[in-house]
């Protein structure tokens, strides 16, 4: 049986953490202290698959010197990777953590232009890496130079050898990508507004949202995470909200990542969907507690999973 994770990270980039005693806007502010980790979402998904001992490939573009300080930190972490070199250069993205209030405000570069002859090698690399999968992750914004539709293509080169998959984007790229019909979704709770165009302020109206995007484009499953307010699981069958444990917030960047690195490993090892809830809110609660970029290891993962509450909705 096929068991090789791909995570697809198109637009990477090293993550910069600064921490400010207090942010001022439009002012000064020194930094008490800084770290930088490779990021980008589907590289934070492959570290924390690389944790759980699962057998993952994680893949994309990378250029510049930014794209080999990247790949030296993935050398580090012992994650077999294989990248397009891209001429331009891979992205830095700044995440500032207020001490004061412990909220992290992002700023993202758009990330390095990827030209056509350099596509083309991602797609006949894909093609190869695709061969021994079971599970495709899809995650995080698009290069510039890339189309909207890319997502759709993939997702359908991916079904094609009959892997399954889960998609994490927001805007075009999430509505094209859903057109391929991903197995599973994980929008946070802004992501799915802005899909749907509305508000949704109830877990019921969550629900039914979920139920529509189902039905809609005929998925197993939609997660919607919803930072310290925990989760809502969606599939054909059931519904449960989900409930993290008391945590002492140091950067959410990466919970949600890791949240989907526990939905692959579900996958893999065909948990239940509670199992695949109790996983997930773990791994993405411990995340949530750490600093930078850095993310839940896999004995965190397992000694929290008792903690995670579990109401079955149906
Ligand atoms: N402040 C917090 N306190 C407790 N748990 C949290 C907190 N923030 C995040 N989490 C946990 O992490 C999960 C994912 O968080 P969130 O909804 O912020 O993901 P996300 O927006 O996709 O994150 P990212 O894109 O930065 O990876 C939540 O469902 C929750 O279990
Ligand atoms: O700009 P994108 O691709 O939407 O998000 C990129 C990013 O914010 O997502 C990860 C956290 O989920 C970070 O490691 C990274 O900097």
């Amino acid at each position: 049986m096929k068991k090789t994770i791909i995570t697809v990270t198109l637009n990477p980039a090293l993550d910069k953490t600064v921490n400010v005693n207090k942010m001022v806007v439009g002012g000064l502010n020194r930094v008490a202290d800084v770290r930088v980790d490779a990021g980008g979402k589907g590289i934070n998904v492959a570290k924390v698959l690389q944790s759980f001992g699962e057998e993952v490939v994680t893949t994309g573009f990378v250029g510049g010197h930014t794209g080999a300080v990247l790949l030296h930190e993935m050398e580090t972490l012992h994650i077999k990777n294989s990248f397009v070199t891209i001429h331009q250069e891979t992205r830095t993205n700044l995440k500032i953590v207020d001490q004061s209030t412990k909220e992290t405000t992002e700023v993202n570069e758009a990330g390095g232009e990827v030209q056509s002859s350099e596509l083309k090698a991602f797609y006949e690399l894909f093609d190869q890496l695709l061969q021994d999968a079971a599970v495709l992750v899809l995650a995080g914004s698009l290069s510039p130079g890339l189309s909207v539709d890319i997502y759709e293509q993939l997702l359908q080169m991916a079904h094609a050898q009959g892997v399954l998959s889960i998609l994490d984007a927001e805007g075009e790229s999430f509505l094209h990508g859903l057109k391929a019909h991903p197995t599973v979704i994980k929008p946070n709770i802004h992501e799915l507004e802005g899909l749907l165009n509305r508000q949704l302020p109830t877990d019921s109206e969550i629900v039914n949202a979920c139920q529509e995007l189902i039905d809609t484009y005929k998925l197993d499953a939609v997660i919607v995470s919803m930072g310290k307010d925990g989760s809502i699981f969606v599939n054909k069958t059931e519904t449960l909200r989900v409930t993290p444990f008391p945590i002492e917030p140091k950067s959410t960047v990466g919970a949600g990542d890791s949240m989907v690195a526990a939905i692959a490993s579900s996958l893999v090892h065909e948990r239940s969907f509670e199992e695949m809830a109790r996983y997930a809110c773990a791994a993405g609660t411990v995340t949530a507690s750490k600093s930078g970029t850095d993310v839940a290891t896999v004995q965190e993962v397992e000694q929290k999973l008792e903690q995670v509450g579990i109401t079955r909705l149906s």
